[in-house]
């Protein structure tokens, strides 16, 4: 049941407490509610997700991740990398978290992406072979709302059917953008290969672009909260509550355990208890912070804003991995983009309607991308002069590009999102107020290593030889703004102020091998040191992967929903 109101709560005391109902947390709170004789309690900030029309229609994702009302409105520390600029970082403050104004992206990354997860943690259950089955038990292939013939655009059989997440091809075409995407592959295949399905676990080429949607934005608040769940006598959800830290410390087995997770409704502060485990799914932001919050984290930190250390885990908050992207843009002499319906009141209005209406029309779609590619720097790249490869193996992409008919300039653009997905640098999330609610500092550490400068400079030539293929004469102009002439000096700059987060942060509550000297989760993703206190969300992923990162953190809920059952025998 859906809770608005503290007061209405039954009570306080349940088996399991899951902190954060964003896109891991509702899976934990649904695999662990199927058995009846368990009890749950999701403690979420924000609102609910239902009604939001913003969220609800794929085409307003940006309206929704703009939407400060649906956000935590965190920005980062100012970033050397950056030439010291500050940037907003946003995370979802909605039932849903971040699958609900996310950009609805469905990519899993590379094969080898989750192989290395499997080396590093000592746990052949984090590989691709074994991930497999939990990507596969998220999704829920759903044909496009054009009903296009789909030959050729991907692979069923890397699909799951029976999921509670909808996964589709866009359901709108631009076809003049789209067989040009298509016909570079042709051109330029050395460079540019296609790829039938990224998704199969060989991730380089480029393919159609698949969304989580149907006709709708699908979340985990609409697919592992739909009415049949929330419905469960033994599954409760309390919106408006946000957590400040866990309390009530005991020692079980000589280690640390939490018995309640304190929490602000309104003006108040409450306790909620947890019999069994308590689990932690507020992000990558959210989970470090309450670990910190609590006392656990770098003994050193803790005691200079006077916080008493429960656990001295240093690795907490550290390791930040997440990817920079720059976009490269170019005007066009066409009217096939999306400009056109953004920037026309009366075109606006007319899709909205036909959305309302029948769920089709451009607004099925984010409006963003139509086909993704991913490739890897030439061997001679200047990068490797500065550093080792940073992929996770010869068959995983440095680089994602996002082929997108639309710009943010007056008149028809089209643009090449560069993501580089194989970072070097890492940052970290910390604490700076013994005020739990107060927000942590987020250095997401954006090219402190030059490694993924070049990497990214690598990329735009990549863009621009991508537009150079002949199909595209014609119908690109002039790139806004010019990077093609600069010097490397002046490139490097202009990289430096124009970059932006990709918002695909993991590793602050990193997963390691048992024993090892750092890390924060063991591979069962229970806290190091600690008893009845688990992390399940994108903190526990140690390495980005070469992707977005939500399907990677449904798999990753998945399997840790299974952990916890069979770790409580359910
Ligand atoms: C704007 C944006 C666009 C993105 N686009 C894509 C995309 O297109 N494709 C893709 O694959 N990935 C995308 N991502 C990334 C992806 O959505 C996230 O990596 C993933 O959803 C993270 O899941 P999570 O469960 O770790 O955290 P979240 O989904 O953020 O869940 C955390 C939840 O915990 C709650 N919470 C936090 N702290 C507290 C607290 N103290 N008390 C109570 N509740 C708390 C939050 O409100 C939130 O609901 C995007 C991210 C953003 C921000």
């Amino acid at each position: 049941k859906l809770y608005e109101d503290v007061a209405d709560l039954p009570g306080l005391h349940y088996d399991f407490v899951i902190v954060g109902g964003g896109t891991a947390g509702n899976v934990v709170a649904n695999r662990l509610s199927e058995n009846p004789h368990v009890s749950v309690l999701v403690l979420e900030a924000g609102p609910s997700n239902d009604g939001v029309l913003d969220s609800e229609v794929p085409f307003l994702s940006a309206e929704m991740f703009l939407n400060p009302t649906y956000s935590w409105n965190y920005t980062t520390t100012p970033m050397p990398g950056f030439n010291g600029r500050s940037v907003p970082y946003s995370r979802a403050f909605i039932l849903g978290g971040c699958s609900a104004h996310n950009g609805m992206v469905y990519t899993r990354g590379a094969a080898a992406d989750f192989d290395r997860y499997a080396e590093l943690s000592g746990d052949a259950g984090w590989s691709w072979n074994q991930l497999f089955p939990y990507f596969l038990k998220n999704e829920k292939w759903t044909p496009p709302t054009d009903h296009h013939d789909t030959r050729g655009q991907f692979n069923p059989q890397v699909h799951g059917t029976n999921g509670p997440i909808s996964v589709s091809l866009n359901g709108f075409s631009l076809p003049t953008f789209e067989q040009k995407v298509i016909q570079t592959t042709k051109e330029l295949p050395h460079d540019f290969p296609f790829n039938l399905d990224p998704n199969s676990g060989k991730e380089l080429g480029r393919g159609c672009n698949l969304l989580s949607v149907a006709g709708e934005r699908s979340t985990s608040a609409t697919g592992y909260l739909a009415p049949k769940f929330i419905q469960r006598q033994n599954l409760h959800v309390l919106l408006h509550a946000q957590v400040s830290k866990l309390v009530n410390v005991t020692r079980k087995m000589g280690k640390p355990s939490f018995g309640g997770v304190e929490f602000r409704y309104g003006n108040s502060l409450f306790v909620a208890h947890a019999a069994k485990e308590i689990v932690l799914s507020g992000g990558a932001i959210g989970s470090p912070q309450i670990l910190m919050n609590s006392g656990v984290g770098a003994h050193v930190t803790l005691s200079a804003l006077g916080i008493p250390t429960v656990l001295d885990l240093p690795s907490v908050g550290q390791n930040a991995s997440d990817q920079p992207l720059l976009i490269t843009q170019w005007a066009v002499h066409s009217t096939d983009t999306f400009d056109p319906i953004r920037q026309n009141a009366t075109l606006f209005a007319e899709g909205m309607a036909q959305w309302n209406a029948s769920r089709t029309g451009p607004f099925v779609d984010s409006g963003i991308m139509t086909h993704l590619g991913w490739s890897r720097l030439a061997q001679d790249s200047p990068a490797f002069s500065v550093h080792a490869d940073p992929s996770s193996g010869p068959d995983a992409p440095h680089l994602e590009f996002s082929f997108v008919p639309g710009g943010s300039t007056p008149g028809n653009s089209m643009s090449i999102f560069v993501a580089l997905v194989s970072p070097v640098s890492r940052g970290s999330v910390v604490i700076n107020s013994s005020d739990p609610f107060a927000p942590p500092l987020i250095d997401p550490g954006y090219f402190s290593n030059k490694w993924d400068l070049l990497a990214i400079r690598d990329g735009i030539s990549l863009a621009e030889r991508f537009v150079s293929a002949p199909t595209w004469s014609g119908f690109v102009g002039a790139m806004t703004p010019n990077l093609a002439n600069l010097s490397s000096a002046d490139l490097e700059t202009a990289i430096r102020n124009m970059a932006a987060p990709n918002l695909h942060m993991v590793g602050t509550a990193g997963m390691s091998a048992r024993g090892a000297a750092y890390g924060v989760v063991d591979p069962d993703l229970q806290v190091k040191g600690a008893v009845g206190l688990s992390v399940i969300d994108a903190s526990v992923v140690p390495i980005v992967p070469s992707a977005h990162t939500q399907a990677g953190t449904y798999a990753f809920a998945e399997r840790g929903s299974d952990l916890l059952k069979q770790r409580w025998g359910l």
